[in-house]
């Protein structure tokens, strides 16, 4: 089943609690973008955002670490709230090492790969990881356009994953009602939207229309 998660990076900080409660009825899960300015060209939030966020909603909350030496800070993403949390392939040397700390947590652990890093990077650690990330953009910041080429890592991912129903495929940038209906016929399972949700004057009615997708 396709599973629609905003991405809070395009909500309204100043009023973060209304903006997830907004959504919470109808999205599946609940994406937070970690950046760290050194992996990407931008800062955003700690374990105390996802803390807050925690308390503002039951819905899963799915942390993507854009930082360099993740593992320094896995466990207190994972103590302030996150079920699910994916490193990205260029940021870790000893993956798997990094995955199993996640397994370790108790949380659902995800591999995130940047637009130009090929998917058969993950060819080997592939049955260990419970999603895998397709980025459709650099990562860094919201409202950017999306890389059509995403598509066939898409459907390469899928390809790889054969029978299996793990990892479930992840996209993330430039997703509105077109690149989702492109994206899921190319193998997405999961979408993250942030600026086509938060940017709106109806966010629930965003996530109804991706959820057609
Ligand atoms: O990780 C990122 C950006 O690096 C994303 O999660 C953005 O939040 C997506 O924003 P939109 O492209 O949907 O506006």
């Amino acid at each position: 089943m396709l599973q629609i998660a905003p991405s809070i990076l395009s909500a309204d900080f100043g009023a973060l609690r209304e903006a997830v409660q907004g959504v919470s009825a109808d999205a599946d899960l609940l994406h937070v973008d970690v950046m760290d300015g050194r992996f990407v060209p931008n800062i955003t939030m700690g374990p105390q955002v996802v803390e807050a966020v925690r308390k503002a909603t039951d819905l899963p909350l799915d942390v993507h670490m854009m930082i360099v030496e993740p593992d320094r800070y896995l466990s207190d993403f994972r103590q302030a709230g996150a079920d699910m949390i994916s490193v990205h392939v260029e940021a870790c040397p000893h993956l798997e090492r990094t995955i199993d700390q996640i397994h370790q947590l108790g949380a659902l652990a995800g591999a995130a790969i940047n637009p130009a890093t090929p998917v058969e990077m993950l060819v080997d650690i592939l049955p260990e990881l419970d999603y895998v990330l397709i980025m459709s953009v650099n990562p860094g910041f919201g409202g950017q356009k999306f890389w059509p080429r995403a598509l066939e890592k898409l459907a390469r991912v899928r390809d790889l994953r054969g029978a299996r129903e793990r990892p479930l495929i992840e996209v993330d940038g430039g997703i509105n009602a077109e690149t989702a209906s492109q994206a899921v016929a190319h193998g997405a399972e999961i979408l993250v939207a942030g600026s086509y949700v938060f940017g709106a004057e109806d966010p629930k009615a965003r996530i109804q229309i991706l959820r057609q997708s």
